[in-house]
Order: structure tokens, then C-alpha cells, then sequence
């Protein structure tokens, strides 16, 4: 028997198998269409599973995955995934983000020639019997302003061809620098000058709570008109609603639907509009982004079950399996680090400042950064922060991550320091684990503590003198918070003190006022881990 079993869903290329086929230990099952509960019942007997954009890989679906260790999407986008239910459950995700990238660009350049020719609409004419010359007059691409949001590796490629229609480009991407958009003979402009200049609009990032109806009502109201618009990327990108109204108005002349926010579609009523034209979620069909996508996908998911170092991981950093034993318990505790500065800053962070000291100082420990980074944007950020696009990320906003490795740790173990540096000041944090798995905070801004970094919790920097802690305390039980701990650090008499406190539930924003206003109390920050 297979040590091993693989279901792979959603057709995925066959041929593409092959790497999972040739492993003796590998058995390869082709599943076919299924719901959320058949999936439940046979779930539980898998290793690892491919899909492409059907499956939903749901927090149910994995509750009943025991096996369960590698889903690989054979593909870019990762939505139809439950990334942190799989992240809780341990399970390692892998896409395989450069086999289509050919197959979705020209994609977009067929519908954008498509809509500026009227061909789908000629066509349909000429097949009910019509030979109708004049209802079509189309508009030429060369000299037109395409303008592109996100300009990553499809973004990228179509403006490229499309330079060589001779269109003029426009480029909207925060995350990217100028240097690689003049690298590509691209202006980098931002949405509000993008809108009103271009002819045609397409749109290259991933569904992400930042991009969701990024083309709403008021996008579509900025935009020059008879404005043709492109989405090629994600549903949910582009506002149905808003864009059949603009539609209806005549102000967009036409729009290239491949995907929709709910799918499969064929009840939008925006197929219903002459100068709409649609495909079903067909960007990465080709025979050759099939192949290329299954190939690196099966061989990520050998990677992954032979317990080796994975390519593209989207969730969980790729190391060695001994590496990751080591440093496991320390991603935990440096995500819980990285998300407690984030509370604690003041201002815009510029520097995260990393060192590590004791036995982890002799280890792979820039997955553990990576934590931390993401910990820090997460309570920042509206997008998805994963293991793969945190330091770009900082980089993008500007913060200077440095990574330290020091030799002695002060009698503890192993101990991770991270330094925060702003435009309004810093604050320095120290974590280690006692006893190889249980998290602490043993250092705030230089004073010793010994706090479980979970749930809600309070830092209080006071002056060290009588009637504060109990005021403090007071203060709780007047608005019925109860306190499951409370640590007190100082370093001289009569100087600087802080308070770490944590309580069972959230503390509103009128409490934390009042323990403000406390004689001594020199500041008060919530903290929710
Ligand atoms: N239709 C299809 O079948 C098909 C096929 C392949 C990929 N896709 C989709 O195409 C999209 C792009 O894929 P890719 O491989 O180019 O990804 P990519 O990661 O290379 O590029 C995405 C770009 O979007 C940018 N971005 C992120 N948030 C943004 C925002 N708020 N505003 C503007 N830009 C933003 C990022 O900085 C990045 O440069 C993804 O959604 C992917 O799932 C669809
Ligand atoms: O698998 C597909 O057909 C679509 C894939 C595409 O949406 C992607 O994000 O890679």
C-alpha cells in the first residue's frame, strides 16, 4: 500500500502528474466535482490535495482532514483556500504562481482587442444568420492610455505587449517601486490620476480585503468616459452592481468580464448588455499553463511528503523538517511579539530592528523575522499578510528590517528582542519560550516583566510611587473587567515603572481614559493578541 494519497480535484492536467506518479510511496486519486460534505467524508483519508479554482478548501473541510498535510493550488490565486484554518491545522499551502502567468496575459489582451472589435457580438450575428457591417464600428488600441492596476508578473506582461500595439501605459501598484516601473517604460500614477486618463482599464492583484470592489461607484464615476474596462484577475475586484449601472449610463463603452464575484455565473445581468462580453474563469486555460501549473504543483506536493524544503509556500515558511521543529514554537511567540509592537507604536514605523540571543542564535532564523514582520502588519494592514509577502510588505512601506544574531541571552534559553523605531519614538520588546513551548514577554522598553503574551492585555508605564497600582485595579472592577494577571517592572525607586496587565475582555476606549487621567499614570496602550 501507498504511504501516501493524493486527490486531485478540479481536473487538474493528468499529464502534469507525472512527478506524483513515478514515486512508488505516491497514489495518485482523481476526484470528481463534489460538494462541501462529500468532500468531509473523504477528506480524511488524503496526504495532500490539488486544486484549482472550484474546490473550496473551507475550515470544515480541513477540521475533517486528520492526514492532511499539503494543499496545493495548482494556479496563482489562493482564495478558494482557508489560509489560516489551514495554518491552525498545520497544513502547508503551495500554489504554483508562474505556470499561467502567459496563459491569463494574453488572455487579457484577446478580450481587450475582443471588446475594442465587437468580434464575440459579430460572431454570434453571423452565426444566427445576420451579415451586419455597420452595427460594429470598433476603436483601434495604438495611441490609446491603457491603464493597469497591479503590475506584477500578469500586470507586467500585458503592459508589455501592449506597448507593442503602440498603446501609451499607466500603471496603479502601491507595493511596487517607481525604479522597476521605469524599468518597464511605465508611469507609476496613482488611482485618482489613473482613472480620468485611461481608455481601457485592467485590473492584475490578488481579492483581498484592500482590493474588494476596488472598482465601486465611485471609481467608475472618475473614469473618462467610454471607458473600457478588463478583469481578467479575481471577482469581486470590480462592483457588478456599480459597473452595470455605469454601463446602462453609457459612460463605460464596454467591459471583459472572465471572472465574477460569484461563480459560476450565467445569471449576472450584465450578460444581458450588448456591449458586454464575458469567458467562464478561462485566463489560465491553455494546454500549456494546464501542464505547467500541474507540474509544479505535483512536484511541491513531493517536496512537501518527502519532508523537504517546498518553492512557493504560501502560508507556513518553507525549511527543512528538523529546522522546523527547532523553530517552530519560536514562530508563534515572534508573531505574538511582532503584533503586540504594533499596538505599542506611535507613528509610522520606519525600523524593526530583530536579534536574536542564546541557542537560537545558532539557527535558521529568518523564517522566525518573517513572523515577526507579519505579526507587526497584521493589525495594520487590511490585506492578507502571509509568510510569502511580509518583508515585501515593509519594504514597500518604507520599514527597514535588520536581523541580529547574538551570542549570550541573560540567563534565559534563548530570547528574541525586537526594537520598533518611528517617526513619534521606539519601543523595545523581549520574548522567549520557558520550558521549549510556553511563550513570555520578559522585557518592556528595558524593564523586566514575565508576561503570557495572549488575549487582552494592558502596558501601563507609571511612576513608581503608593496609590496607582490600586487605583488601577479599582478602576477594573468598576466597569466589571476582571484581571487574570498583573506584572510590575521598575528599575530604581521612586523613577519610571510599567504595568503589564491581562484582562479578560476588551477594555473600552472611556476606561482607558480614566486609568489614563491617574495621578502617575503616563500613559495607557490596549493591547489584543
Ligand atoms: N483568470 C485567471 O484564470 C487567472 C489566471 C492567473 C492569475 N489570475 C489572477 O490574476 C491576478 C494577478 O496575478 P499575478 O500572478 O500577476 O500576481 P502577482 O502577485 O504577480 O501581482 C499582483 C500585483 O498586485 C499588486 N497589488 C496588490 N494589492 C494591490 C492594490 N490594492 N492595488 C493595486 N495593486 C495591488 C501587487 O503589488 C502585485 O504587484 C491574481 O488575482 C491571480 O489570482 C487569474
Ligand atoms: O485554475 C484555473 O483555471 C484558474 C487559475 C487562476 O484563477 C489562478 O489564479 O491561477
Amino acid at each position: 500500500m501507498a504511504k501516501f494519497k493524493v486527490l486531485a480535484m478540479d481536473n487538474v492536467s493528468e499529464k502534469g502528474l507525472e512527478p506524483l506518479r513515478k514515486e512508488p510511496d505516491i497514489e495518485v486519486v482523481i476526484g470528481k466535482k463534489m460538494t462541501e460534505d462529500e468532500l468531509v467524508e473523504i477528506i480524511g483519508d488524503y496526504d495532500a490535495m490539488i486544486v484549482r479554482s472550484a474546490t473550496k478548501v473551507t475550515p470544515r473541510v480541513l477540521e475533517n482532514a486528520p492526514k492532511l498535510k499539503v494543499v496545493g493550488r495548482a494556479g496563482v490565486g489562493v482564495d478558494n483556500i482557508d489560509l489560516n484554518a489551514a495554518t491552525q491545522h498545520g497544513v502547508l499551502v503551495v500554489n504554483a504562481p508562474d505556470g499561467n502567468t502567459i496563459a491569463a496575459t494574453e488572455h487579457t489582451i484577446a478580450m481587450m482587442l475582443a471588446l475594442a472589435r465587437n468580434i464575440p457580438q459579430a460572431v454570434a450575428k453571423m452565426k444566427n444568420g445576420v451579415w451586419d457591417k455597420k452595427a460594429f464600428l470598433g476603436v483601434e488600441l495604438r495611441g490609446k492610455v491603457l491603464g493597469v492596476i497591479g503590475l506584477g508578473r500578469i500586470g507586467s506582461a500585458v503592459a508589455r505587449r501592449a506597448q507593442a500595439l503602440e498603446m501609451d501605459i499607466v500603471a496603479y501598484d502601491p507595493y511596487i517601486t517607481s525604479e522597476k516601473a521605469e524599468s518597464l517604460g511605465i508611469k507609476l500614477v496613482t488611482m485618482d490620476e489613473l482613472l480620468p486618463v485611461a481608455d481601457f482599464i485592467t485590473m492584475h492583484m490578488p481579492k483581498t480585503k484592500e482590493t474588494y470592489h476596488m472598482l465601486d461607484e465611485q471609481a467608475f464615476a472618475k473614469m473618462k468616459d467610454g471607458v473600457r474596462v478588463i478583469n481578467c484577475a479575481r471577482g469581486g475586484i470590480v462592483d457588478e452592481e456599480a459597473l452595470y449601472k455605469y454601463m446602462q449610463s453609457g459612460k463605460v463603452a464596454g467591459a471583459a468580464l472572465d471572472v465574477f464575484e460569484k461563480e459560476p455565473n450565467t445569471e449576472s445581468p450584465l450578460l444581458a448588455l450588448d456591449n458586454f462580453i464575458a469567458t467562464p474563469h478561462l485566463g489560465a486555460s491553455t494546454a500549456e499553463a494546464q501542464l505547467n501549473v500541474a507540474i509544479d504543483v505535483a512536484e511541491e506536493i513531493v517536496e512537501a511528503l518527502q519532508g523537504k524544503v517546498v518553492r512557493n509556500t504560501v502560508n507556513i515558511p518553507s525549511v527543512k523538517p528538523e529546522v522546523m521543529v527547532k523553530i517552530k514554537p519560536y514562530l508563534k511567540l515572534a508573531e505574538k511579539l511582532g503584533k503586540f509592537q504594533a499596538q505599542l507604536v506611535e507613528g509610522r514605523a520606519t525600523k524593526l530592528e530583530v536579534t536574536y540571543n542564546g541557542d537560537l542564535a545558532g539557527e535558521e532564523v529568518k523564517p522566525i523575522t518573517t513572523a515577526l514582520i507579519k505579526g507587526f502588519l497584521d493589525p495594520i494592514l487590511q490585506e492578507t499578510v502571509n509568510f510569502i509577502n511580509a518583508p515585501l510588505l515593509a519594504k514597500n512601506r518604507g520599514i527597514n528590517v535588520i536581523q541580529t544574531v547574538n551570542g549570550r541571552a541573560g540567563g534565559y534559553a534563548s530570547l528574541i528582542t525586537v526594537k520598533v523605531v518611528s517617526d513619534k519614538g521606539e519601543h523595545t520588546l523581549s520574548g522567549t519560550l520557558f520550558q521549549d513551548n510556553d511563550p513570555r514577554i520578559v522585557m518592556v522598553d528595558g524593564y523586566r516583566v514575565d508576561a503570557i503574551p495572549e488575549g487582552y492585555m494592558l502596558y501601563v508605564p507609571h511612576i513608581d510611587k503608593p496609590m496607582i497600582i490600586g487605583p488601577v485595579g479599582m478602576m477594573f472592577g468598576k466597569y466589571n473587567i476582571n484581571i487574570a494577571s498583573m506584572q510590575v517592572g521598575r528599575k530604581e525607586v521612586g523613577g519610571k515603572a510599567v504595568m503589564m496587565l491581562s484582562v479578560d475582555a476588551p477594555v473600552p476606549e472611556d476606561t482607558m481614559k480614566e486609568i489614563a487621567g491617574i495621578d502617575g499614570v503616563l500613559d495607557v496602550k490596549f493591547v489584543s493578541l
